[in-house]
């Protein structure tokens, strides 16, 4: 990928925070100001095959049960986002998984300022390009992830390009043509 590049990552944002309009608002706005370009942006409720899906890398653990549980007790935002160093710049935005040290450390991170506990911790972003990959498959199964950085990326470069829809959360690409 070229330097200037922009990184896709899936962000999730958890029930609890869904559920909450104020705080949903906030951390939305942190997304804006972090400079990160919404590309596709869904409410979902998950089933719990869903969900155990999505957390099949943490089968077995203690918290698996409670995590996939509370996944499912609410909707959730999914947003495909893109920045530059996208995936690291989100879950720097994010702040560490346990909240509690991140309350007291990162006290200005989302995790820090919206997680309950350490399963509900607000937020989730891909760790690496290849769960990023694997995450957007599984939620947008018709996106089309080598299309979008062949056609379209260079357009979410420039936010001149684009046009972000604040109540459906997503950004799109201007038609300059019919300008
Ligand atoms: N066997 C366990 C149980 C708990 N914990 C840690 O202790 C935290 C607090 O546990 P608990 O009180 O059960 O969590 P809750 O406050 O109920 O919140 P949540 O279930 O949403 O995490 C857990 O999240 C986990 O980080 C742990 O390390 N090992
Ligand atoms: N010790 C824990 N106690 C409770 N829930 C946990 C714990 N560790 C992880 N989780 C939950 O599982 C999710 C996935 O864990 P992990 O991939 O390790 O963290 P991250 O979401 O930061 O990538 C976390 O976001 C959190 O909701
Ligand atoms: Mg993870």
């Amino acid at each position: 990928m070229l330097a200037k590049g922009l990184q896709l990552t899936l962000a999730i944002i958890k029930p609890h925070v869904v559920c909450q309009p104020v705080a949903l608002q906030d951390i939305r706005r942190m997304i804006l100001a972090a400079d990160f370009k919404v590309v596709r942006s869904e409410r979902k409720r998950l089933s719990l095959p869903d969900a155990e899906r999505f957390y099949s890398e943490h089968e077995g653990k203690f918290f698996y049960n409670r995590l996939t549980t509370f996944m499912t007790s609410g909707p959730i935002d999914l947003y495909i986002l893109a920045r530059r160093d996208g995936i690291k710049e989100w879950r720097k935005l994010m702040g560490p998984t346990k909240v509690f040290r991140t309350q007291f450390f990162e006290p200005e991170t989302i995790r820090g300022k919206f997680g309950l506990s350490d399963t509900r911790n607000a937020t989730h972003g891909s760790d690496s390009d290849e769960s990023a990959k694997k995450e957007i498959g599984l939620f947008f199964p018709r996106f089309d992830f080598e299309g979008w950085h062949r056609d379209e990326e260079i357009h979410y470069r420039d936010e001149a390009n684009l046009i972000l829809d604040e109540e459906e959360f997503v950004h799109t690409i201007a038609d300059n043509n019919n300008a």
